[in-house]
């Protein structure tokens, strides 16, 4: 990785005598989208609060483009842009007037905040309910809208929280898109999530947090390499030469079933797959069924932590 645009050391934080983070530390560089999976009570609000300034560590540091990151920092939150779990919204507001405000509350000006303005609404599909009241948007509405405050100043960093709760189909593809669009445009993305399936999507690279502890952190296909993928294969009549022929690939591990299938675990699903089918076929042995599972985020995080994403 390069020069560290983020850089986050064991940082800690208390709520009276509980613990909710316990010596948090990762990088984060410029441009990266970079993602944030934990379950329900990880920590992670707590330490987008943090890096959003709007909560001081008890312990530890972070620094943004070489700033200390603190609730007394005021100048370096023009930066950064958070999309809170919460809605930040106003419903008596119109989506317009929501833009406005948060617009003028970072110091942006007409004519320049007319045209953010217009620029926003037409990026998260919402020109033509410009003038409705937020209140009566519904929860993907909301939600897009809640990301449309947040990036008002263009910020560099971009803290999504949880953005898709609450959201249709429709609206959760519109805000990946838009969340995507912005990082090709070069902002900086951390994205947590507890849904496993967006963070795959999204994020090429990944920490996973449990109990206020980064106990993770690789790319996607560092992550998934933690674990074995499996072939299971059900097989016409055979003798124990062909099995030996199977048991001499390397890299595999075979095991014959009670129930007469073979299940084979393997770093490399798809060349182990090339090996055994070409062992069969040479052998003359009738391939009668083939399942093949590769791990997942949700198989690695189960390995890592002993208990399911949404426990
Ligand atoms: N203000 C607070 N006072 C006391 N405890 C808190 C406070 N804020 C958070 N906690 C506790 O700290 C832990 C971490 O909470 P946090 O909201 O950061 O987790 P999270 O990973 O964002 O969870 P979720 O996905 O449910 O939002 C939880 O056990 C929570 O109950």
């Amino acid at each position: 990785m390069s020069t560290s645009f983020l850089s986050v050391r064991d940082i800690h934080k208390s709520y009276g005598s509980f613990a909710a983070l316990k010596g948090v530390d990762f990088d984060v560089s410029e441009g990266e989208m970079f993602g944030l999976l934990g379950p329900n009570g990880a920590g992670k609000t707590t330490l987008l609060s943090i890096l959003a300034c709007l909560s001081d560590a008890s312990k530890g540091e972070a620094i943004l483009a070489g700033q200390k990151l603190s609730l007394s920092n005021r100048s370096v939150r023009h930066l950064i842009g958070i999309g809170t779990q919460e809605l930040a919204i106003y419903g008596e507001l119109t989506a317009r007037e929501n833009i406005r405000f948060f617009g003028k509350l970072y110091g942006l000006r007409d004519p320049q905040l007319k045209a953010r303005e217009e620029e926003i609404l037409r990026r998260i599909g919402l020109l033509d309910r410009a003038e409705d009241r937020a209140g009566t948007f519904s929860g993907g509405m909301k939600r897009r809208l809640n990301l449309g405050v947040a990036i008002v100043h263009s910020p560099k960093i971009l803290y999504l929280d949880e953005p898709t709760t609450g959201v249709d189909p429709q609206s959760r593809n519109h805000i990946f898109e838009f969340v995507k669009e912005l990082n090709r445009d070069g902002m900086t993305v951390i994205y947590t999530s507890h849904y496993m399936e967006e963070v795959q999507s999204l994020c090429p690279r990944i920490a996973i947090v449990d109990h206020g502890k980064v106990i993770s952190c690789d790319t996607l296909p560092g992550l998934l390499r933690m674990l074995e993928g499996r072939i299971t294969l059900r097989l016409g009549n055979y003798s124990s030469a062909d099995l030996e022929a199977l048991q001499a690939i390397p890299n595999l591990k075979l095991v014959e079933n009670a129930a007469g299938s073979l299940q084979i675990d393997t770093a490399d699903v798809a060349k182990s797959l090339i090996q055994i089918v070409r062992v069969l076929s040479q052998r003359n042995v009738e391939l009668l069924e083939l399942h093949t599972k590769e791990p997942t985020l949700e198989d690695v995080f189960l390995h890592l932590t002993d208990r399911t994403l949404r426990d």
